[in-house]
């Protein structure tokens, strides 16, 4: 074996791609578990021998996928503090960071804020309900409607004006590196290339960039624009290596090679298999076409799966076999699993009545594997995972329930629950004289007497020269500015204006002070500015009394998050592509911005995972259950076509090391009516791969045998036999199973009595709770039209509350528009609604 740690316990494959020349191009194409993270990582860790560590780019898409590469190569080389110096982000992270040191080059500002989802979506929603485009439908001859969609009788024309439908279609635009509208024939055809959806297209990029905005589109398209014009701020780059390459769009493969523009030297990593963002457009055939530019490229294939059992591996390939437009042709998935004692542990595949039946059966599995296990699985060992965040919300309920700790993955974040989303947005305001968004949102929470016609009046441009911060200066200190620009202002929102200018700048002066106070003081010090000047403490202290919500505590947990974002900060700091450029505040921002990846690190602990198919990829857990597999929800086509939703099974099922559990329930209840459902027909056929569990038949229970078997396969000590709780002893199970016999509970899961009334369990970790905004309290941007505002909470636990009534104390009075739902990708549908308790 090598005694090199980077290169210890390599395989042979992986030792190649490794150890391969500096300078060319490679290609690692493998399965999911043949160690394609590991392998790039250790290539990273190896090149730093020759390559000075800053000139070193590695890019992958997820925050979370970025974390896990830098501390894999900090774990392969512990004491070489160049770590720090390497490039390692997103691509949208790396872009960004070259965006504020030289966006100047190609006429941008320092201080761009990026526009998350809600941004765009509060943007677009103005944009289609304002009078002007109601003119433009006329002038261009769109006379009839049919709910969001508009008609050219003599055109033929239609557009479907959905706020969220023409944010897909830019976006699917721009991420083919389009930016011209006459570039719109390629993409949308029959659509977006028409007078009304270039208008559209216009006004939206037009409001951005007033507001100071980029939107994650934009991140790219103008770094590829700054990287074509000016390729000497990249000519130190001597390696650009990228992961998960088969999630790259158009514009992220042109940007690959540009950043590469100085020696060529690109190192990627993909599985075709695993191509699950074509929503977002992704093109996996990227790989291909990345050959094609480079026809010396030498592609080595991995095969080794180090993850899985053999069983489940079967399964997934029997599964991937059948995609008609599969890339690359069959490859194989050999399991690593020397001791093949797994092989006695098939995959389970169970069928129930209800969607009720099989949430308790996972529920009372969990318990039962952790509980009866010793010390050999955690509540961390195992993950929920189901299409939608909606399909898996009776298991939520269920392990609430039964006091089972759980997160969830894709969900709304701790930085989206409403106070937490105010004290951003304030930060916001202090970064920025022009984020409009933000100063609406922020203006009147807490409220601080203007009307709806006064915040119309303050938040309307006057010209395209002010910036919006420098407007309310005019208004609360130039009477001249009022009487020109016709605010009639009563004295109290004057003094509130005057207020709230002071709050901003005070929060701006200590910003000024960050060298001398470090990062994390200084954001500390500023958000107990703000929580000091809006009295939130005071407020929320003041109503949190009696409920669960725990406002208070998460306003406090905000310090700490601080302090984490900053330690993080300090680990990737020291020269990095462009940190130094960012102040504190900045770094937050952006981290913030770009941290979409649902995990919620104010809160992990030992706790089950719930997570959407997309959310799971690139993790893996001991233990999966895929619940809710049926046709309806899995293979149900989509936008995308069947074989995505293939994939995203075969995503899914690979993140299992050692018991999978695919569930599914025979009948669903739709809008108080139930339905028939069905096994995915993604899975007929292969059904002989599994044991089935339907009413107990096929069950077994884990012997001693199959314990030590497990603690082996997944390298961890056998646990003491005095600890482990063999099923038809078990003692520790939820209130319902008094039948309980391990695997063979599932039969009394199915026939238990219906209706039987529990209490709910309220764990004590806090629950993410959400915000609605009351419509009559709102200003819209663009015109006076009233819209909604949520930040994104979920109320996992509770029994369903009445709605609030817009007379209730619960409410914050916010100013303006911003979508009815906070969604990050992946996040929990279904109504969100919440209040803060602004008074
Ligand atoms: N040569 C090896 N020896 C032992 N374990 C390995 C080896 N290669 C990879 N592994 C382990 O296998 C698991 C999967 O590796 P990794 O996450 O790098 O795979 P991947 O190909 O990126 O997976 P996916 O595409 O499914 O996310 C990890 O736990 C990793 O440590």
């Amino acid at each position: 074996m090598d005694q090199d740690p980077i290169l210890a316990n390599l395989n042979e494959a992986q030792h190649e791609a490794v150890v391969a020349p500096l300078s060319g191009q490679y290609q690692i194409l493998a399965g999911p578990g043949t160690g394609k993270t590991k392998t790039l990582t250790s290539r990273v860790a190896y090149l730093m021998n020759t390559v000075p560590a800053k000139d070193i780019l590695v890019m992958t898409f997820t925050n979370a996928a970025a974390r896990e590469m830098r501390s894999r190569i900090k774990q392969l080389i512990p004491n070489n503090n160049e770590v720090s110096k390497l490039n390692v982000g997103t691509f949208h992270g790396e872009c960004f960071k070259y965006l504020v040191r030289y966006g100047s080059r190609i006429g941008l500002s320092g201080k761009i804020t990026i526009a998350d989802p809600t941004d765009q979506a509060a943007i677009m929603k103005e944009i289609v309900n304002s009078a002007e485009t109601t003119v433009k439908l006329e002038e261009f001859g769109y006379s009839s409607k049919l709910g969001k969609c508009y008609s050219n009788p003599t055109t033929k024309m239609n557009i479907n004006l959905d706020p969220k439908h023409c944010i897909k279609k830019i976006s699917e635009f721009k991420s083919h590196g389009y930016t011209e509208v006459q570039d719109f024939a390629k993409v949308c055809p029959n659509e977006f290339n028409s007078p009304i959806g270039m208008y559209i297209y216009r006004k939206y990029q037009d409001e951005l960039e007033e507001n100071g905005l980029v939107d994650f589109d934009d991140i790219i398209i103008k770094t590829r624009d700054l990287l074509k014009q000016c390729p000497d701020i990249v000519s130190n780059i001597q390696a650009v290596l990228v992961d998960e390459f088969q999630d790259s769009s158009t514009v992220q493969l042109e940007l690959t090679v540009l950043f590469a523009k100085a020696t060529g030297n690109i190192t990627i990593v993909g599985d075709p298999d695993q191509s699950i963002y074509a929503f977002r457009n992704a093109q996996p055939e990227n790989m291909r076409l990345l050959q094609k530019m480079f026809p010396n490229s030498k592609v080595i294939y991995l095969e080794e799966n180090y993850r899985s059992t053999q069983p489940i591996l079967d399964i997934a390939v029997g599964l991937i076999r059948r995609d008609r437009n599969r890339i690359g042709g069959d490859r194989l998935l050999k399991s690593q699993d020397s001791q093949n004692t797994t092989k006695k542990s098939l995959p389970v595949l169970a069928q129930f009545k209800s969607e009720k039946d099989e949430a308790a059966y996972v529920a009372t599995q969990i318990k039962y594997l952790r509980d009866c296990s010793g010390t050999l699985f955690k509540y961390q060992d195992m993950a929920i995972l189901a299409r939608t965040g909606y399909a898996s919300k009776k298991c939520e309920l269920e392990l609430a329930f039964n006091g089972i700790p759980y997160r969830v993955l894709g969900g709304f974040k701790f930085w989206d629950r409403a106070e937490v989303k105010l004290v951003v947005d304030y930060f916001r305001v202090v970064n920025s004289d022009n984020d409009r968004v933000a100063i609406s949102s922020t203006i009147n929470a807490p409220k601080r007497g203007f009307g709806p016609v006064t915040l119309t009046k303050l938040l309307t441009r006057v010209d395209d020269k002010t910036s919006i911060f420098t407007q309310l200066k005019q208004y609360a200190y130039d009477e001249e500015f009022r009487e020109e620009h016709g605010l009639k202002i009563r004295k109290d929102a004057l003094e509130g204006l005057d207020n709230y200018i002071k709050l901003i700048e005070g929060c701006r002066d200590i910003l000024k002070e960050a060298d001398a106070l470090g990062p994390a003081t200084c954001i500390r010090n500023i958000l107990d500015h703000i929580l000091e000047k809006t009295n939130l403490v005071k407020i929320l202290a003041a109503n949190d009394a009696n409920n669960e919500e725990k406002r208070l505590e998460n306003i406090e947990l905000i310090r700490s998050q601080i302090d984490l974002v900053y330690q993080n900060d300090e680990m990737n700091d020291d020269g990095g592509a462009a940190e130094e450029d960012l102040n504190p505040l900045q770094t937050l921002l952006l981290s913030l911005s770009l941290g979409g990846d649902g995990e919620d690190s104010a809160y992990s602990n030992d706790r089950v995972t719930i997570s959407t198919m997309h959310s799971a990829k690139g993790l893996e857990w001991p233990i999966v259950f895929s619940i809710n597999t049926i046709d309806d929800h899995v293979a149900r086509g989509g936008d995308k076509g069947e074989e995505e939703e293939r994939r995203l099974l075969f995503v899914s099922l690979t993140r299992a090391k050692l018991l999978l559990y695919v569930s599914f329930a025979t009948t669903l209840v739709k809008f108080g009516n139930e339905e028939e459902a069905s096994m995915t027909r993604l899975l007929t056929g292969l059904e002989h791969h599994f044991k089935t569990c339907d009413k107990g038949k096929g069950t077994t229970n884990i012997s001693w045998d199959m314990f030590v078997s497990y603690a082996n396969f997944l390298r961890r000590p056998v646990p003491d036999r005095k600890q482990i709780q063999f099923a038809s002893s078990a003692t520790t199970v939820p209130s319902k199973s008094a039948s309980f016999s391990g695997f063979t509970l599932a039969s009394s899961v199915i026939e238990r009595p219906q209706n039987k009334k529990r209490k709910p369990h309220i764990p004590s970790a806090p629950i993410s709770r959400s915000l609605s905004i009351p419509t009559n309290n709102r200003t819209s941007l663009l015109n006076t039209s009233k819209q909604t505002r949520a930040t994104g909470f979920r109320t996992p636990l509770m029994p369903s509350k009445p709605t609030p009534t817009l007379n209730s104390p619960n409410t914050l009075p916010h100013s303006h528009p911003i979508p009815p739902k906070r969604k990050t990708l992946g996040t929990r549908r279904g109504p969100i609604n919440q209040k803060l308790p602004f008074t």
